[in-house]
Order: C-alpha cells, then sequence, then structure tokens
C-alpha cells in the first residue's frame, strides 16, 4: 500500500495545518518507499527521490507545491510540468489514475513483480529497454501493465499505454490505440515511417515519455511495429532501438496473428512480430 500511503500523506499535509510534517516524514518514511525500496535496493538517493516525486504529484493534483512543506527536497526535474507543454502532454498528464489501481503494485505475484522490478529499473535508469510479456490468456499481463501505469504517472512522469485493436483499449487507462497514438499509415512496408514530424506535439510526447506499453502486438504487423521503431529513432535522434525507449510490448501468440487478406500461412507469419 506504500502509493496509497503517499496519498494519504499529501492529503493530510493539504488538509492538516498543525502537523508536525517532519515527524510525520521521518516516522512513516519507510513505509511509503517501501516499493521503490524494493526496486532500487542499493540506492537510498533514488528511493527518496521516487518517494518525493510521488507526493509532489499527488500534492500537485491538489493545487499544492512540495516545496511549502518541511520535507526532504526534490532533485529539479527540468521534464517536470514545464509551462510550454505542448497539448498532446498536458492531455497525457491529466490521465486519471484509477483508485483501484493503487495496491495493484502490492499485489503483483512473483512473475509479474520479477517483470515490474526489472522494467521500472530501466524507466528509472533511462537505459534503452525492450520487453516482451508474453502469457495465455488470465495469466496478468494487463494487471502487470496497470501497476507499472500507476507507479510511472504517480510520479508525474509519462507512461503510454497503446494496444493494437481498438477493443483492449478500454482495459488500459489512458489507452489508446497505437495507429492513433502514433500515426501509423494504414498501409505499412519494410520502409515506411509515421505521420509525426519531428516538431508535432506527438513527438514530443515520445521525447518525454518514460516508458511505452503496446498490448495486443502479435496482432500488429512487423512492419507496422519496424514503421513505430523507425520514427522514434528519427525523432529521438537516437539509433538504438525505439530511439533508446523502454517498450513494453505483450500479448499472446497463441491468439491471434496479424490479419493479412487472402494471404497463405507462410504470409500471414512473415508478416509476424517473431520475423521482426
Ligand atoms: N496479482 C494479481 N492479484 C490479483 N488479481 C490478479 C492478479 N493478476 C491478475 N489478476 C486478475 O486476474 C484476471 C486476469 O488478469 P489480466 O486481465 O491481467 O490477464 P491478461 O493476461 O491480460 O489476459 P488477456 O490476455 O485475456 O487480456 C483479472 O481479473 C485480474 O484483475
Amino acid at each position: 500500500m506504500p502509493l496509497a500511503l503517499r496519498n494519504l500523506f499529501a492529503t493530510i499535509l493539504v488538509h492538516c495545518n498543525s502537523m508536525d510534517v517532519r515527524k510525520m516524514w521521518d516516522t512513516y518514511y519507510e513505509d511509503m518507499s517501501e516499493d521503490f525500496r524494493r526496486i532500487h535496493d542499493n540506492s537510498p538517493a533514488t528511493q527518496l527521490q521516487c518517494t518525493l516525486k510521488s507526493i509532489k504529484y499527488f500534492l500537485e493534483s491538489m493545487s499544492k507545491r512540495i516545496q511549502n512543506f518541511d520535507i526532504p527536497t526534490a532533485n529539479q526535474d527540468l521534464d517536470n510540468n514545464s509551462l510550454s507543454e505542448c497539448r498532446e502532454i498536458i492531455e497525457e498528464r491529466s490521465t486519471k489514475i484509477p483508485a483501484e489501481d493503487f495496491d495493484a503494485q502490492s499485489k503483483l505475484n512473483a512473475a509479474q513483480e520479477q517483470a515490474f522490478k526489472t522494467i521500472l529499473q530501466r524507466v528509472d535508469s533511462g537505459i534503452v529497454g525492450l520487453f516482451f510479456v508474453d502469457g495465455p490468456g488470465g495469466t496478468g499481463k494487463t494487471f502487470l501493465y496497470r501497476a507499472l501505469l500507476v507507479n510511472v504517472r504517480s510520479r508525474s512522469m509519462i507512461a503510454l499505454a497503446t494496444t493494437t485493436s481498438g477493443v483492449a483499449v478500454a482495459i488500459l487507462p489512458g489507452g489508446r490505440t497505437a495507429h492513433s497514438k502514433f500515426d501509423i499509415p494504414l498501409q505499412t512496408t519494410d520502409t515506411t515511417i509515421t505521420n509525426m514530424s519531428k516538431q508535432s506535439g506527438s513527438a514530443k510526447l515520445i521525447r518525454k515519455a518514460k516508458l511505452i506499453i503496446w498490448d495486443e502486438a502479435p496482432m500488429a504487423k512487423r512492419q507496422t511495429i519496424e514503421t513505430v521503431d523507425r520514427s522514434f529513432r528519427d525523432i529521438m535522434d537516437n539509433d538504438e532501438p525505439f530511439g533508446g525507449k523502454v517498450m513494453v510490448f505483450g500479448g499472446d501468440f497463441r491468439q491471434v496473428l496479424p490479419v493479412v487478406p487472402k494471404s497463405t500461412r507462410a504470409e500471414t507469419i512473415n508478416a509476424s512480430l517473431v520475423k521482426s
């Protein structure tokens, strides 16, 4: 429950004026930072900054500034809340975190916890990361995505949730189809790029995103995913895969492969992500 505790701590700061804030901080810091201690077990400084950013997020959602309270100082993060942010970034930041997701990270099973920790270490270190979450239907992939989204978003960082089909969009908070979010052309080939220009709001959003989730990836043609890869490299001016972003693809190859009209079995498999 550390996330719920940080939310409660921020709420108490805002509504209870006569509290000894520093004493309360010292008393409950261990409990409030328990999730970050699990992820960054060797770095107390990172644990502290992650905890402060999360409390800052909740305070700002109540129109308060963390600087006005007697708790340790958060590092200045120039990425955050700049006045010149474009519409796409403002919209993304206004995604509501569902209350039922607050304790998702404390309920993760061992396999989910392992994936959660590994992915968040990449998010916090800013090192490129390409992950594929594989599992048959009902094994908890969406549950893991939701825990990741709440953790990253509750620290005022941008996490994008995309899916291949419109049907699955509704199960991820702030979800959109990858085609719509990344402006992917309907017909993709081995040389296409997306319609996002480097100066567009969508490109600025990609530059800021710390985590990008793409569910139902096996349903997308590999050329579609490769088109996004080429565009991200261009937008980020970085030739690492997906321009150095932390990408989490997920889905189940046992379910639906890409739909290629009038294709043979071999052509369908050639269009699949496994051939990328
Ligand atoms: N660690 C967990 N603790 C409690 N409930 C969980 C956990 N993991 C998954 N669940 C629950 O199990 C059910 C199936 O999980 P989920 O929807 O995440 O599976 P999925 O792998 O995404 O399935 P699909 O591929 O069909 O979309 C959901 O009701 C989810 O809330």
